[in-house]
């Protein structure tokens, strides 16, 4: 590089700054929760510029607390020990086998390879799940799901699926005021003794209820919630996006997201988005420059 090409770098360089200072100084000691979806763990250069975007955040002053899901890396467990994925109302039916597994991809190779992904970028993450310092308890799943044809509403039973019922604030109140960065399994012990597998959508809004986040963001593999016609929907209220549950536009997967989107809101989280983390540096993009992306859900 010339000394020309250098001074027109920092250039550019100071000017970005420049312009994402005030969405910085916006987050500054805010809790940020990023769910990071299975389907939105990409290849090595995107789950790069994930972790990028999360040491970042932390440099920049913000408390990011990282949630991870893993679906289609369980399932890929799961098919090699001959085992069949089965889900209902976007949930995985888990019995006793099945909890065993997800809880070694989850809180094992995949919580380790994003810690791993986020200390390369020069910080310090730390790997946990609801076990760990007592943080989350769960319960036995209560869901039912409602047939869009006849109306007619179904218990389901999930078996090790569970709900977060209680949020134990201590020790990602000491990590927020240490140099560590939490990433998060959503698994978590049960008052009964049993482990339980929870859908990781869920677990990041329980979080990011208890904190107060300021930004509850979902990463995952569409560009967010979309219409009957496969188009973006900017934004959604809530009562808007129970009626496309209802009318059976948004299903699978999106179900729970979207539940989660309501709840954490109610619960009093500022901003929720869904967004499309195969786009390079999506965080930061939402968080930083004007151009929000995504789904953004509104009260
Ligand atoms: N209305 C909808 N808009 C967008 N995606 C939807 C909708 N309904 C169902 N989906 C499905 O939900 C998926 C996202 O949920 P999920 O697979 O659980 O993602 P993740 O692993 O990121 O949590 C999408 O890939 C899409 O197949
Ligand atoms: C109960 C339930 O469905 N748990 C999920 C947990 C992982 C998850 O939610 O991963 P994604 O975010 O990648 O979908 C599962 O077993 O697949």
């Amino acid at each position: 590089m010339t000394p020309t090409d250098i001074a027109a770098t920092a250039a550019e360089q100071a000017h970005l700054l420049s312009a994402a200072l005030p969405y910085m100084q916006r987050y500054e000691n805010k809790t940020v929760v990023v769910k990071y979806g299975g389907h939105a763990m990409g290849d090595a250069a995107l789950g790069q510029a994930f972790a990028r975007d999360i040491a970042l955040l932390k440099q920049s002053g913000v408390n990011p607390i990282v949630v991870h899901g893993g679906g289609p890396q369980i399932g890929a467990m799961l098919s090699k020990m001959g085992i069949e994925s089965k889900f209902e109302g976007g949930l995985r039916v888990t019995d006793r086998k099945t909890v065993e597994i997800v809880e070694m991809v989850l809180a094992g190779s995949i919580n380790k390879e994003i810690v791993a992904l986020i200390n390369a970028e020069g910080e310090w993450a730390i790997g946990l799940c609801g076990k760990d310092g007592n943080m989350v308890f769960a319960e036995k799943a209560k869901k039912t799901v409602t047939d869009p044809d006849s109306n007619i509403e179904r218990v389901l039973d999930l078996g090790f699926v569970g709900e977060p019922v209680e949020v134990d604030r201590t020790l990602l109140d000491l990590l927020a005021r240490s140099e560590m960065i939490p990433v998060l399994a959503p698994v978590a012990p049960g008052r009964d003794g049993h482990t339980y597998n929870i859908n990781a959508d869920t677990f990041a809004g329980a979080i990011a209820g208890a904190l107060g986040a300021s930004r509850l963001l979902f990463l995952t593999d569409v560009p967010g919630v979309l219409d009957k016609d496969k188009k973006l929907i900017d934004e959604l209220t809530v009562a808007e996006a129970r009626a496309l549950i209802r009318n059976g536009t948004i299903s699978g997967g999106m179900i729970p997201k979207v539940e989660t989107c309501i709840e954490a809101i109610e619960r009093g989280v500022e901003g929720v988005v869904i967004l499309n983390g195969k786009t390079p540096h999506a965080v930061l993009l939402e968080l930083f420059t004007q151009h929000g992306a995504g789904t953004l859900i509104v009260p």
